[in-house]
């Protein structure tokens, strides 16, 4: 597919990709060059659909970063955005020179365990599984259909945050219901932020100068969306998302676990539909429901204040956090890493010291100084006396779905191992 070409008398060879990673209400966007793994342009649209959208974006071949803020409207229109942007850098979309789009798909089901390109029959797949991840499949959705609109020539691919948790055994991956009516919803833990969490535990291993078969590995994803992952020699064997991405760690606006029977007595005692519960637990839970705030940094601001909201609001998510640490410690036998990241775990020391405490019984000492460092390289933040390294390992989600989708279209199969 991304054979040499031939424009007039030059001979060109497509090796760039640009990756879409659509949020609710952001897209994160990188255009690389595979040919040596150089990112040529990288930026953030965000507060979709408000009045106050903003637009970060930075040229790295040279030149200034951009700010552009006012109302975007959609995901449609960020990605238009983002083509003019990338066009203005001479780095538009309709470059010979483009080999394909790359997209973060969150919700992929059962049937896809590996990035696929995508056409029509793929598309419907991930419309259907949008129930299951209200907040974010119809970004994905729109985001690929305008990126098709804009190059229908090139193909399109999709990598899915749950593909990388398809290896969970039976006994993690179930839950505890009617096998019956389970098999026949599918309803079962499917996992997500699974890009990070390969990234990362791989380069978990790599920091302790190991394979990724020779180690086990506590993943941390802690953004505004936050899971937890148990990763054996390299495949997951639990994380803390299931269905949806509602369930496991406290996020800035998800609860998290709960007791099911909180919906039903939603239900009948404050007389909610099923859509109001679900955008209470998805959109007014989490951090923000607790103080009002999902944003660490301004939760850390109101701390030093005194605020004893915020305060709770920041104990209730780390007493979480320190549950499924101590959880995947039996799950795995035997842990050699655990890994922080995404924006809270990578930028929140305060966060990392505080899921760390006290917990020299499992092998695990912060050196504080390490841990207050400011850094965007991966790096150990443990003491030399701790049995278990932790680290800090900044993810790339953009980086691995390049990777993933330049493999695809190289190898020119539909679907290929990532
Ligand atoms: N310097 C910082 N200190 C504490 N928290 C931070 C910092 N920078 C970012 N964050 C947190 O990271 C979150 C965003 O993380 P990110 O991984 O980008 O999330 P997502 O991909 O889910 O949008 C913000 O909501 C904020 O809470
Ligand atoms: C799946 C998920 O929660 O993604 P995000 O963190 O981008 O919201
Ligand atoms: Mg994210």
């Amino acid at each position: 597919m991304t054979a040499p070409r031939t424009e007039g008398s030059v001979t060109v060879t497509a090796t760039r990709v640009l990756v879409l990673n659509s949020g609710s209400s952001s897209v994160k966007y990188q255009l690389l060059d595979m040919h040596d793994g150089s990112r040529l342009a990288a930026g953030l649209v965000e507060r979709i659909g408000e009045e106050t959208s903003r637009l970060v974006h930075t040229p790295l071949i040279g030149g200034e970063k951009r700010e552009r803020s006012g109302p975007i409207a959609d995901h449609g229109a960020a990605l238009k955005a983002v083509a003019d942007e990338l066009a203005s850098d001479g780095l538009g979309l309709d470059s010979p020179e483009l080999a394909a789009i790359g997209h973060r798909v969150v919700h992929g089901g059962l049937r896809f365990t590996e990035p696929t390109v995508i056409d029509d029959d793929v598309l419907a797949e991930v419309e259907r599984l949008v129930p299951v991840a209200p907040l974010h499949n119809p970004a994905n959705i729109i985001g690929i259909r305008t990126a098709q609109a804009l190059r229908p020539d090139l193909p399109q691919v999709a990598v899915f945050d749950t593909a990388f948790h398809t290896t969970m055994p039976e006994a993690a991956a179930r839950y505890a219901i009617d096998v019956e009516t389970a098999d026949a919803h599918r309803i079962r833990r499917y996992g997500f932020h699974g890009t990070s969490h390969a990234y990362v535990s791989r380069r978990t291993a790599e920091l302790l100068g190991k394979e990724p078969s020779e180690v086990n590995v506590i993943v941390l994803h802690l953004g505004n969306g936050a899971s937890a992952s148990a990763v054996a020699g390299g495949r997951c064997v639990d994380t803390s998302m299931g269905l949806t991405p509602l369930e496991g760690l406290v996020m800035g606006t998800r609860s998290g676990d709960i007791d099911p029977a909180v919906t039903f007595h939603l239900m009948r005692v404050a007389e909610m539909s099923a859509d109001e519960i679900d955008a209470l637990l998805n959109k007014k839970s989490g951090l923000v429901g607790l103080c009002g705030d999902n944003d660490m940094r301004e939760i850390r601001r109101r701390i030093d204040e005194g605020d004893e909201r915020a305060q709770l609001a920041f104990d209730i998510y780390i007493h979480r956090l320190r549950k499924y640490i101590g959880a995947y410690f039996a799950v795995l036998g035997r842990v050699d890493a655990i890994a922080f990241t995404a924006g809270v775990g990578e930028n929140a020391a305060p966060v990392r010291e505080a899921a760390m405490a006290d917990m020299e019984g499992f092998g695990l000492t912060l050196d504080r100084e390490r841990n207050a460092a400011r850094s965007d390289e991966a790096r150990i933040i443990s003491a030399s006396e701790g049995r278990v390294a932790v680290a800090v390992v900044p993810t790339d989600e953009e980086l691995e779905i390049a990777q993933q989708t330049f493999a695809l279209v190289t190898s020119g199969s539909r679907t290929g191992n990532p």
